[in-house]
């Protein structure tokens, strides 16, 4: 065994929704690019009563449905790395079972291990706490991973912070967004600080609005149990869509460290225009999904999907509209939104900008010149300007264009976020995870809106399954000619 790997790695929660679609499939493609540490076990923990063939059952199912190649050749060496774990995260057996199976015969302490958190936000503490008890402490090589949500408000990740810190070491903890491990997320920051003109332009002198949108067409799957206490707000806004906002807005850091660019990404937070409770409805609205038609196949609506709690007025969309009080960024109106059940599964950052001063081509009716838009999408990936040209023939008429720098070649692979930031977990490279102030002025910028929901718990509006939310989001716009831009 290297000196130096780090071989156990423990996932919580081995049977969840996360664990599914994205982490075992991410390990599994790290074993066919030959890039996982050739000692490394991994300890799936559940509740489910299974032995070792009950998980390996399990585990090929979903790598079948979610991994998208299946070879029989690395499953079998892939699937010799796990042992099944049974047992309940708030019981102390499980943790001393853990501390057994990573024991080396004679010695004292358990081995230098990884601890992946993909569970519930409510249940990360117990997990810690009974990790720490179970000799997994602050003074071994013991990394955790923890998912977000990290709290449930600012309260609560704050008092979650502190616990935490009772029982580990800062170096210890990796706070994981996997939007960060997106290619096309950090595309953002090489668009923008590796190109002149787009940087002089890149603020209240000439972008008259940016628009961040995360649109799913799943609906809650089989997750009520976390997201119908969760909600799109804590999911996906306090989470990803602020990463985002973050890199579209902060200034060029010294340099790409890691905490200098937290630093950055801090002050864009810190700068956010604080919501009046007067003013929650002109900000914000969230809305739930109800029955209607994706790919042409009526889906149900979320109050009828398994698990969720009669009644449920859990939001699946939020559009938010969010200030940044600086100088480069002062009055110009940021929209997030997310949602699921939405038409297709499309993310993007579409940045437009205002209209020239003079209207010079008048054979264009003024209402059909639509100024100009840098759209970065996310989801399919790709990165568009779109620009006027004159439309040929006698009139000087124009219309627009895209122009397409999508960077992509042909033959290059796109590394999926999780399978990028699994390695750096097992190579202990921090630069991609957040640090905790990221997390608590993100939840500052949410929280009014956290407040007001939860004392208006009679009534949601919903919209149909396959649309782009209720038409109502078009009401926290600061003008008439701005909309949604649902296609790039
Ligand atoms: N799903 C996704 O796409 C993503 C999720 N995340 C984050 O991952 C975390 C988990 O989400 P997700 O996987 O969707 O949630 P799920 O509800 O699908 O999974 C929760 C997991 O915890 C297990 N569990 C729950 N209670 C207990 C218990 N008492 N004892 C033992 N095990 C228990 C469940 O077991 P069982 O299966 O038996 O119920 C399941 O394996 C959340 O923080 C979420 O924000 C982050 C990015 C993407
Ligand atoms: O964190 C989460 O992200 C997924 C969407 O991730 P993506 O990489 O597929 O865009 C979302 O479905 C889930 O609800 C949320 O917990």
């Amino acid at each position: 065994m290297s000196e130096d790997c780090i071989c156990q790695f423990v996932i919580f929660g081995a049977t969840g929704d996360l664990a599914s679609r994205k982490l075992l499939p991410s390990l599994y493609h790290l074993q066919c690019a030959g890039l996982l540490p050739e000692e490394l076990q991994i300890h799936a923990v559940g509740r489910r009563p299974w032995d070792d063939s009950g998980w390996l059952e399990f585990l090929r199912e979903q790598l079948e449905s979610f991994a998208g190649d299946f070879h029989p050749e690395h499953f079998e060496k892939f699937a010799a790395r796990f042992h099944y774990v049974r047992g309940e995260l708030h019981e102390a057996d499980l943790y001393q079972n853990l501390a057994k199976q990573l024991t080396k015969d004679g010695a004292q302490q358990p081995e230098r291990s990884i601890f992946y958190l993909a569970i519930r936000p409510q249940d990360f503490f117990t997990v810690l706490q009974n990790l720490s008890a179970a000799g997994f402490h602050r003074d071994g090589d013991y990394r955790i991973v923890i998912e977000k949500p990290f709290g449930n408000d600012l309260e609560s990740a704050i008092q979650l912070n502190e616990q935490i810190h009772r029982h580990f070491r800062e170096e210890q903890i990796y706070r994981i967004d996997h939007y960060l491990g997106k290619e096309i997320v950090q595309n953002l920051l090489v668009f923008r600080f590796a190109n002149l003109p787009i940087e002089a332009v890149w603020n209240r002198n000439f972008i008259d609005h940016v628009q961040i949108t995360v649109a799913e067409d799943l609906g809650v799957e089989n997750r009520a149990g976390y997201y119908d206490q969760a909600g799109a707000l804590r999911d996906m806004v306090q989470n990803h869509l602020m990463q985002i906002l973050t890199l579209v807005a902060m200034e060029p850091p010294p340099s790409l460290e890691a905490d200098t660019l937290r630093d950055e990404k801090v002050k864009v937070l810190r700068s956010i225009r604080p919501i009046p409770k007067t003013a929650i409805h002109a900000h914000a609205i969230r809305a739930q999904y109800g029955p209607g038609i994706i790919d042409h196949q009526h889906v149900p609506g979320y109050a009828d999907e398994p698990g969720v709690a009669p009644n449920s007025i859990t939001e699946t969309f939020v559009a938010a509209k969010f200030y940044i009080d600086n100088w480069r960024w002062r009055g110009v109106p940021f929209y997030l939104r997310t949602g699921k059940r939405m038409p297709t599964k499309s993310s993007s950052v579409a940045i437009r900008f205002r209209h020239t001063p003079q209207q010079l081509f008048r054979e264009t009716p003024i209402d059909r010149i639509e100024p100009n838009w840098i759209l970065l999408s996310l989801e399919p990936e790709s990165l568009k300007i779109e620009l006027h040209v004159k439309e040929p023939g006698l009139e000087m008429r124009i219309r627009p264009t895209q122009l397409n720098a999508s960077y992509r070649r042909d033959g290059e692979k796109e590394l999926d976020a999780y399978e990028a930031l699994l390695l750096d977990v097992l190579e202990g490279d921090k630069a991609l995870f957040i640090r905790f102030d990221e997390v608590e002025w993100a939840w500052r910028a949410v929280d009014p809106f956290i407040k007001r929901w939860s004392r208006e718990m009679d009534y949601i509006i919903t919209y149909p399954a396959g649309t782009w939310g209720p038409e109502e989001a078009t009401r926290i716009m600061d003008k008439e000619d701005q909309f949604w831009r649902n296609q790039l």
